[in-house]
Order: structure tokens, then C-alpha cells, then sequence
């Protein structure tokens, strides 16, 4: 399966194209909106998502709430085009020349996308380097987790750290997780750190500045075997790295114990394999985070991602405006002080998209009904080995 996306985050509309999705699949814009209306919620967001209220349009490859195998073509409308139509248009006029973005921000993509693609008006960076990409991206990832549920894979995240302030991670499974992460405005399952989490949020906010923070996303019911070793570019937690880490702001990723591995003897890292004639081969604990050989394990994959501070800063830090070469005190309209629960939304359908891919290779078919074939004989298989 691929996907490729387009559009600005103040021009008429986001449009993706998927294509490999099998047949006789449901699928309803309401499937997908679900994703889109969780992507929005959280706090520390700017005024944009107020005006924001995202919702699929299913334009191609879907009939009667059913795939026909055909690409698939989704639109999301920006609202905020109204306001933006002059600025934004695609017919020739003097307005933009007038009102050019002349002012990168250190953190954001504007002062490499300008020298790079020999632009004077840093807009034509900003507008699709903004994360109202994610957007769309999650209408992938949506798409890709209906496949997933048909064959019992949940995927959920939880908030682990705001900035300063950690938060108690919970080790609930997938679908429980999800429950109690949905009541939380931090999409954190530590509702005593709930309150010191928006109080950091708020500070920052006050003091001109911004925070991150870390995600963790778990996905259950994944058969043992997706990805491979036999080739650099088929080792499914490499596919899953580069999908976290392509998400705007975000700067470190690790599977399981992950990081703490460096400091950690093997016997405290390894995971024993044991074995019983009911279940098969099982692990006694999942310090891999679901990952041996590029290859999932069966057990839960648990992957963590840092996203850095939003770049955008009330109180900006030093820049230099690339038409007069003067630094310059700049004038923010709006922003995000902290969109880290967002983006554990995006998290998730992003390590969506990354295990259909890999399902799809690996019980791969034309239809739901071959792909099932393929798969239920498989774990049959699996339990016997
Ligand atoms: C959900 C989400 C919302 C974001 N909102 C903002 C924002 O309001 N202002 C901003 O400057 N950056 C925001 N960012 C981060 C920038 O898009 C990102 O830092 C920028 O594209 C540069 O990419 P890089 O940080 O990966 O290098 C957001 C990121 C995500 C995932
Ligand atoms: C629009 C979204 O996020 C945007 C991401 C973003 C950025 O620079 O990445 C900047 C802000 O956009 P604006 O400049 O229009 O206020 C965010 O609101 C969204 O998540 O849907």
C-alpha cells in the first residue's frame, strides 16, 4: 500500500490518494472522522483549531460503504480557506508580494525550504510544512486501522511527560488505554498529573514560550512474523521509526526498554522464550517492545517519541529577516503552546498505516476474503509450531 498527499494548510482543501487497499473492506467517512475529531482535541492548541472542524470527504474507491479494491481519494476542507482565499489562491495576483513572509523562525522549516527551493515569500514553505498535514496523514492512518480491526489489532497512546512534568504510565491493554485516554484533555492515563501537566502548559504559554513532551503508542493483537530481516528496508520497526519520525517536531524514537538499553546487561534486556502445547512459543516479559530481527514477536509493540517545543514562540528567540538581513522582534497572529496529545493521535495512525503496509505484505490478497484465508491459516500454523 502507499499513499501520497497535497495541499496547503490555508489553501481550499487536503487530498490523498491510497492505493493497494483491498476489497470488501467497510468503510465510512464516520470511521475516519472519528480519528480526525480525536486529532483535534487536547489542550494547549491555538485558536486555528477552533475554526477547524475536520471531517472526510470519500471520494474515490468506496461504494456503499464497501472498498472495490480501486485507489481510494479522500478530502479534507480547510475552513480557514474563507479567510486565507486571497492569500491563498492558485490564479496569479499582487497580493502575496505585498504581504510576504520575509521572518523565519528558528525551529520551523522556513529558512532551509526557502534557500533550498529559491523562495523570497517564506509562505510557500510554511504552508506545507505546517502539521495541518497530519491532517490528512491521520485519514490515511484511519483508513489503514479499519483493516486492522478486523483482525483484532487496537492501537492506543498515552501522554507521558509534558515537559517538566512526567506523568505515571499506565500498562493497560490497547483497548482499555484507549477508553481512559479519551477522557483526558493530555490524553494521559495519570489523571493526579492531569492538573500540573495544563499549569505547565499555561506558564509556558504566559511566559511567550512552548513545551513538548513524550508519547507512547502500544498496538495489540499483531501476529508474530510481519516485517523481515532478510533486508534493511523490510525490518518493520526501521519502517515504524522513519513513519514516527517524519511527524512534525518530532526528534527521538525507541521500541521497548528502548534507550535505557545502553546502561542495561543483556540478561535485563532480552526477553525468555518459553512454550506450553495451548498457546505455542510466548515471551515471559516484552522488553523488545514487540520487535526481534525487524520482525514483530507477537507480543505488544510499544514504541515512545519525543516531540520537541513548538517552534513558534510568542517571545521568539533570534533570527534574521531574509530581505533586509536585520533581526528582527517578531509579530506571531496565533499558535500552539503545546500540541503533544495531538500529535499522539497522529503517533498512532501514522504506526496504523506502517502495520497494514507490512500485514498486507505479508497475508497479502485482492480481497478481505483472501487476505483472511491467508491469515487465519497462518495463526493456526503459529499455534502449532
Ligand atoms: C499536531 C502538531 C501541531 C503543531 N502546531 C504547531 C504550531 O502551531 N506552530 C508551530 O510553529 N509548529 C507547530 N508544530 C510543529 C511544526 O510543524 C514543526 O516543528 C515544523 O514543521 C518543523 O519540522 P521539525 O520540527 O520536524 O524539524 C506542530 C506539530 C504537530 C505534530
Ligand atoms: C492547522 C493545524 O495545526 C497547525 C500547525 C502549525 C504548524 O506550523 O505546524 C501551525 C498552526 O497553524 P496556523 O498558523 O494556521 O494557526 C497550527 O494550527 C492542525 O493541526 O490542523
Amino acid at each position: 500500500m502507499r499513499y501520497l498527499t497535497a495541499g496547503e494548510s490555508h489553501g481550499p482543501q487536503l487530498t490523498a490518494i491510497i492505493e493497494g487497499m483491498p476489497s470488501n473492506i467497510g468503510l465510512t467517512a464516520e470511521h475516519i472522522d472519528i480519528e480526525l475529531q480525536r486529532r483535534q482535541k487536547g489542550y494547549g492548541r491555538g485558536k486555528r483549531m477552533a475554526i477547524e472542524s475536520d471531517s472526510v470527504r470519500i471520494v474515490g474507491g468506496v461504494r456503499h460503504g464497501m472498498t472495490t479494491g480501486a485507489p481510494i481519494a479522500l478530502v479534507v476542507d480547510n475552513k480557514d480557506w474563507s479567510h486565507w482565499s486571497g492569500i491563498m489562491g492558485t490564479e496569479p495576483t499582487d497580493e502575496p508580494v505585498k504581504r510576504a513572509i520575509t521572518r523565519p523562525r528558528p525551529g520551523h522549516a522556513d529558512l532551509n525550504g526557502g534557500l533550498k527551493y529559491r523562495q523570497t515569500d517564506l509562505r510557500n514553505i510554511l504552508e506545507r510544512s505546517s502539521a495541518r498535514e497530519t491532517t490528512i496523514r491521520v485519514a490515511c492512518g484511519a483508513v489503514a486501522r479499519r483493516l486492522l480491526q478486523l483482525f483484532g489489532i487496537d492501537i492506543a497512546s498515552q501522554v507521558l511527560r509534558i515537559g517538566e512534568i512526567a506523568a505515571e504510565r499506565s500498562d493497560l491493554p490497547a483497548a482499555e488505554l484507549r477508553k481512559v485516554t479519551e477522557l483526558s484533555p493530555l490524553r494521559t492515563a495519570d489523571a493526579d498529573s492531569e492538573a500540573g501537566m495544563m499549569r505547565h502548559i499555561d506558564e509556558a504559554k504566559a511566559a511567550g514560550d512552548s513545551v513538548g513532551g513524550l508519547i507512547e503508542v502500544i498496538a495489540q493483537g499483531v501476529p508474530v512474523g510481519l516485517g523481515s530481516h532478510v533486508q534493511w528496508d523490510r525490518k518493520l520497526d526501521g519502517s515504524i521509526a522513519r513513519a514516527v519520525m517524519s511527524i512534525q517536531a518530532f526528534k527521538g524514537c525507541e521500541f521497548g526498554v528502548g534507550f535505557e538499553a545502553a546502561a542495561l546487561r543483556g540478561s535485563m534486556v532480552h526477553d525468555e522464550i518459553r512454550h506450553d502445547p495451548q498457546h505455542g512459543f510466548t515471551r515471559a516479559s516484552n522488553r523488545a517492545g514487540g520487535f526481534e530481527g525487524g520482525m514483530t514477536t507477537g507480543e505488544p509493540i510499544i514504541v515512545r517519541a519525543v516531540m520537541k517545543p513548538i517552534p513558534t514562540l510568542y517571545k521568539p528567540i533570534g533570527s534574521v529577516d531574509i530581505e533586509t538581513k536585520q533581526p528582527f522582534a517578531a509579530q506571531i497572529e496565533r499558535s500552539d503552546s503545546c500540541a503533544v496529545p495531538a500529535a499522539a493521535v497522529v503517533m498512532e495512525n501514522a504506526i496504523a498505516w506502517e502495520l497494514a503496509c507490512a500485514f498486507l505484505e505479508k497475508f497479502g490478497g485482492d480481497s478481505y476474503e483472501e487476505i483472511s484465508r491467508n491469515y487465519y491459516e497462518y495463526m493456526r500454523y503459529v499455534r502449532s509450531y
